[in-house]
């Protein structure tokens, strides 16, 4: 069975004081973590404190929310994939919605990032979801299998092992409208059915699919009692160390037992 991951994303919030602050609260919270793992990604100006508050527990993963797809020059205002890897982060954050609104991402850049990450060693978080206006004509299908394709190419059979893909419909993201565990399922089946074709045939049994979009520690056990749902990314949810505490504590407790 696949690990479950619970990925709490802090966006654009928490200074380096207090992300140490959140941690050490977590830390009295959860005192151990067992059976799942739990990622963080703070923004890069807290990842060093974020690392040294964690301190070694295996089911933490630090993560980053973007990074740049050069090893390094002159792209001011950037951060690349050896700069995350030597602060300790396993995994980041590629293509989130807020970076493709907002910041200009397009499919191409994914791409870049996606092949930055896993030659730099760490474990791309691909995310896709389509808008409100997409899902209402119908596109949805059409719109995640171009962010996948689009984002994975070049990317062999090994590569394939390291991504996880997060399922985020924009919609749903900081809205408290949550799409429907069965919508959800719908969604991963078709994304595991599209990565097994890219070639990872073999491995795609192994592949997490996140969902995120309004998770929180009310509904994450209806998600994660779904099989196909291996996890959440977390906004508002995360940020505040009690509600992040309880829904990991949930989703610790979650089994799979429902079919769409
Ligand atoms: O964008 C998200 C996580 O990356 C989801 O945000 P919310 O949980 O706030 O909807």
């Amino acid at each position: 069975m696949r690990t479950r991951f619970i990925v709490g994303n802090w966006k654009m919030n928490k200074t380096a004081t207090e992300a140490v602050a959140f941690v050490h609260r977590l830390k009295q919270e959860l005192p151990s973590v067992e059976g799942i793992q739990v990622g963080f990604t703070p923004p890069f100006t807290a990842l060093h404190a974020t690392r040294d508050a964690l301190a070694s527990n295996p089911a933490f993963l630090l993560g980053a929310q973007n990074l740049h797809w050069e090893e390094k020059g002159a792209f001011t205002g950037e951060v690349s994939g050896p700069m995350l890897k030597d602060l300790g982060c396993e995994f980041v954050l590629v293509g989130h919605s807020e970076r493709r609104q907002h910041f200009g991402d397009q499919d191409t850049w994914t791409n870049r990032k996606v092949l930055a990450a896993l030659r730099h060693g760490l474990r791309p978080i691909l995310c896709v979801g389509e808008t409100l206006q997409e899902r209402d004509s119908e596109h949805t299908d059409a719109v995640i299998e171009r962010q996948l394709r689009a984002g994975l190419v070049g990317v062999d059979d090994q590569g394939l092992a390291a991504v996880t893909i997060a399922y985020e419909p924009v919609w749903a993201i900081g809205t408290g409208r949550a799409a429907t565990p069965q919508q959800a399922v719908l969604v991963h089946r078709m994304i595991r059915r599209i990565i097994g074709e890219l070639g990872g045939a073999d491995r795609v049994q192994q592949l997490r699919i996140l969902y995120g979009g309004s998770v929180t520690p009310q509904n994450i056990a209806d998600f994660l009692s779904f099989e196909e749902i291996d996890g959440a990314l977390v906004g508002g949810a995360c940020l505040d160390p009690l509600s992040f505490a309880t829904l990991v504590r949930v989703a610790i407790r979650a089994t799979p037992t429902r079919t769409a």
